[in-house]
Formats: structure tokens, sequence, C-alpha cells
């Protein structure tokens, strides 16, 4: 009897996942040991390290899961720390491999990937991203997101993802919001939020290689990485370091941050990457008293970088969506809490889901690809 007890345990606990790898304890060899005595569930498991921030999560997973097992009346859980050798084996296990390298450069990598621009700063990209991140994990989708704004990371504050990552032999576990895993400069910094980044070009690559190379992304259906504004060495980095990242444009409708955002967009021309589209952000919203659009920073700006886009780069770069202003946006990246999960149906949220669907689900081609070549013809 007690064997059959054990089998459906150890059924029980095949079904628990490392909040963090998001794999079965099982599969990872987390699971020291169980036994049953009376109806009494013991249960030992292996923390990856002995700090594991996620160490009441797993326990009180494992209690649910196995406490919901028939003839089981109380569960006991004990943890341990794994040793330095068993810490590799997972490791290996996980990587597949002992060299630190980019997952997403492998061929048959199906990881589709987005690095949103702008041309200046404060026109809501971040908030774009973030919630379009939130909006596609929203969907099913296993989302990684890389805050490549290394000076100006605002990335952990809008997803509430402001924890330490946990590191396994050199691998860092990122931290998770939303479903999505977040990885920020501020994890490498002692200081906290407040202390500033002092680093010039190549520490800035080398950063953004580490984000890529040294954290373990896992399958990876989509990884966005939030740019900083403008053209400078970590945009340029990105499209070394991930030649098939997309670039997504976010503008305002205002001409002046349009003429700027077009400058970031023609950065594809150089860099041979594909233009997914533009996303317009701060569009008109309903005044709520009289219900009158109200074009708080002007308009079109959206529409006339992605004309211009697709005239000088001979492609078409589709205007994705114009999320429109909403205070609540604002309120919502102050506090760790993303409109799009919040309030999934207001109409700034609706954009968003749609143009993460649209990004999502896109096939992967030549399509918004400046193709570098220049008609024959007269000159
Ligand atoms: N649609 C919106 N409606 C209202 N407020 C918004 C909207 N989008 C962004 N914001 C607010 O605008 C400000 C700037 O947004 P955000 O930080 O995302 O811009 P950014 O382009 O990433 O800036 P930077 O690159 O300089 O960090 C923030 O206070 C944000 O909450």
């Amino acid at each position: 009897m007690s064997q059959t007890l054990l089998d459906l345990i150890d059924a029980a606990l095949a079904t628990v996942e490392d909040p963090e790898i998001r794999r079965p304890i099982t599969d990872l060899k987390m699971v020291k040991s169980r036994e049953v005595v009376d109806g009494v569930a013991r249960v030992a498991v292996w923390l990856t390290v002995s700090g594991c921030p996620m160490r009441d999560t797993i326990t009180s997973r494992v209690v649910e899961a196995v406490g919901a097992v028939p003839g089981v009346s109380a569960v006991e859980v004990e943890l341990d720390v794994m040793n330095e050798e068993q810490r590799k084996e997972l490791r290996a296990s996980l990587v597949g491999h002992d060299e630190r390298e980019i997952v997403f450069t492998k061929p048959g990598n199906l990881t589709r990937m987005y690095a949103v621009a702008s041309g200046k700063g404060g026109v809501g990209k971040s908030s774009v991203t973030a919630n379009l991140a939130v909006a596609m994990a929203m969907q099913g989708l296993s989302v990684g997101l890389v805050d490549a704004d290394i000076y100006g990371h605002s990335i952990p504050r809008l997803l509430g993802a402001t924890e330490p990552p946990t590191m396994v032999e050199g691998m860092i576990m990122p931290p998770q919001a939303y479903g999505v895993r977040v990885i920020s400069m501020l994890a490498f910094k002692p200081g906290g939020v407040s202390q500033p980044v002092a680093f010039r070009g190549p520490m800035l690559h080398r950063a953004l290689q580490q984000f890529l190379a040294d954290v373990w992304w896992g399958d990876l259906d989509v990884l966005l990485l939030d740019l900083p504004p403008g053209t400078g060495d970590v945009a340029i980095s990105t499209a070394q370091l991930l030649p098939q990242a997309e670039l997504v444009v976010v503008t305002t409708p205002q001409t002046a941050a349009a003429e700027v955002a077009i400058r970031a967009g023609m950065l594809a021309q150089q860099t041979k990457q594909r233009l997914a589209g533009v996303v317009e952000n701060m569009s008109s919203f309903p005044c709520p008293h009289c219900g009158e659009p109200m074009d708080l920073f002007g308009s079109g700006g959206g529409q006339m970088v992605s004309e211009t886009l697709t005239r000088e780069l001979g492609t078409d770069v589709p205007l994705l969506g114009r999320v429109p202003f909403d205070v609540r946006l604002r309120e919502g990246g102050d506090n760790g809490t993303p409109l799009v999960a919040s309030d999934p149906d207001a109409p700034a949220s609706t954009v968003l889901t749609e143009v993460a669907t649209r990004l999502g689900t896109r096939a992967r081609g030549l399509a918004g690809m400046s193709l570098g070549i220049t008609p024959a013809g007269r000159l």
C-alpha cells in the first residue's frame, strides 16, 4: 500500500515546478527524499543556494501538491542545499554546454527577438515594452525582457521585479514578474537603484553580452530588449550580438519626436536589421468631460514615422498601434502593476495587447528587412 502511496506522491511532486526554472523539481533532481509514515508525508528538497528567495514558494507548492494526494494527512518539508557538484550538474543539464554563449544566435533557435527603440527619451518606450512583455506572457508565451537601458534602467520598477537574481554556478536566474523573466543592470549594482552606472562604451557591450549569455533564459518564445533612447553604443551592440533582433520604434504623435524616431529607425539600414513596425504612444484620448478626442502631444507622428521609414527603407514598416495617453498607465508603472494586467480592458491595454499578439505570432521572413540594395538605373 505504501508503495502505491509513494507512487502517488512522486506523481504529485512531478507537478511541482521550480518557480525560477519552471521545470518539475523531479526533473531537476531537487527531490532529496520522500517517505510516508502513518499518512504523514515527509519530503526533503534540495535548494540550489542557501538563501534561495523561492524557498517559501517551493515549500508551499510541495505542501499543496502532496497534501492533495488521497491518504496523505499532513506534509512536512525539509530543505537542504545542493553542493557544488550538484549545482554544476544542474547547470550542465540546463544549459547543455559549458561555455558561455548566446543561445539566441545558435542555429535553429526559434525565439522571436524585438529591440524596442526610440529617438529620444520620455516617449514611453520602457512602459510600452514592459506592457507588451506582460501582455505576451498573459497570452501564454514564454517571455524574457532585457533592460538594455544600462544607465537609465527602469524595467524592474515598472514590473515590480526588484529582487536580486539567484546565482547557480555563475549562471544568473533572472527574477520574474507577471510571468516575464527580467534582467537589468539593477541586478549587478550592490548599491541598489540610486547607484549610478559609470560605464564607457566597451563596458556597455560587455554588460549586454552578459545579460544575454550568463542569464538562464530557458526556452523563450519572445525576447524583448528595452534599448536606451537614440542610436548609441547599446543599439549597435544589440545589432552585433543579436543580428536577428527586429526593431520596434516607439514615438509620440509629436512631429519633433517623430523626426528623431525616424533616425532611430534608419539605424536598421546600417545594421541590416529588420524593422517590425512603429508604436505611437501617448496618442489621442477621449476628454473625460466632453468625450472629444484630446491630442495632448499633437497627432500623426506614428503615421509619419511609418510612412517615412517605409519609403526610405523600401520595405513595409507598419504602424502597429496607437496607445492612448492614460494616467493609469503611468500610475501602474510607478507602483509596478502594468496596466495590461491590472485593467486589460482599458483602451491603452487593448491596443498594447493587439500589438503583443501581432508581434508574438509574427512569421519570420524577409518582410521588414532592408535589403541594402540600390535600384539600378539612372543616377
Ligand atoms: N500612454 C501613456 N499614458 C500616460 N503616461 C505614459 C504613457 N506612456 C508612458 N507614460 C509615462 O511617461 C513617462 C515616460 O515613460 P517611459 O519611462 O516609459 O519612457 P521612455 O521612453 O522609456 O523614457 P527613457 O528612455 O528616457 O527612460 C513615465 O512617467 C510613464 O509612466
